[in-house]
């Protein structure tokens, strides 16, 4: 059976080389954390990175309610082309931001319920706690038909993805701890969370 190829965000980049091998191996965007965290870059780094990616590879900025006019001062500098929301963002904020948006929501049936409010170009559905490697239970999006077209993440790995993409059928997958070692981005994880991704989409059975 082969499934139409599903795209591949590689998040949680912080530096030229990486961001570029993850560009090389195809994918067809690349995360960069603004957020509070162990993955956060700053402005500058973002910038250059934006800058260093070669065309079609998305830049994607990750926030977590962060104050709208701030999003739209470091889309403008780093040269973002979306906005990824992964905090308690209101509709009404994303449609107000003026920005192309991935709105990202938590793995359960209420957040689910309320995702159509969301005026989006992507919903992004990710574990509770995002960026801790944990999965949630997939089997909540049986059957579930969201406007917005979906991006799984939220415990992604070589190991897992391919069952993923089998089972959920998303738009695109999003992956950060999962090609990580020891807590830095690993090339080979990243060229082999790919070539899963690949495979699994262009398996034809028999
Ligand atoms: O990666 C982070 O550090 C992070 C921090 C704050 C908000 C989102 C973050 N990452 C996003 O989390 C998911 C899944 O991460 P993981 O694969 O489970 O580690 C992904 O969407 C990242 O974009």
């Amino acid at each position: 059976m082969s499934f139409p190829a599903v795209r591949i965000k590689i998040c949680g980049l912080q530096d030229i080389p990486t961001a570029l091998a993850a560009a090389r191996a195809g994918a067809d965007a690349i995360g960069l954390v603004f957020a509070p965290g162990r993955r956060q870059v700053t402005p500058q780094q973002a910038r250059a990175i934006c800058q260093a990616l070669p065309p079609l590879v998305s830049r994607v900025g990750v926030f977590v309610n962060t104050p709208m006019e701030e999003v739209r001062q470091l889309a403008h500098y780093c040269g973002l082309d979306l906005v990824q929301l992964h905090g308690q963002e209101s509709p009404e904020y994303c449609q107000q931001l003026g920005l192309r948006c991935i709105k990202a929501i938590p793995g359960d049936r209420s957040s689910l319920e309320r995702a159509a409010d969301y005026p989006v170009s992507a919903l992004l559905v990710d574990h509770v706690q995002p960026g801790s490697g944990q999965t949630f239970d997939w089997q909540i999006l049986m059957g579930v038909s969201l406007k917005q077209p979906l991006i799984l993440a939220g415990g992604l790995h070589p190991g897992n993805v391919g069952r993923a993409v089998a089972m959920v059928r998303p738009y695109a997958v999003d992956v950060s701890s999962g090609v990580e070692f020891r807590g830095k981005k690993d090339e080979t994880l990243i060229k082999a969370f790919i070539q899963r991704v690949r495979e699994v989409c262009y398996c034809v059975a028999g």
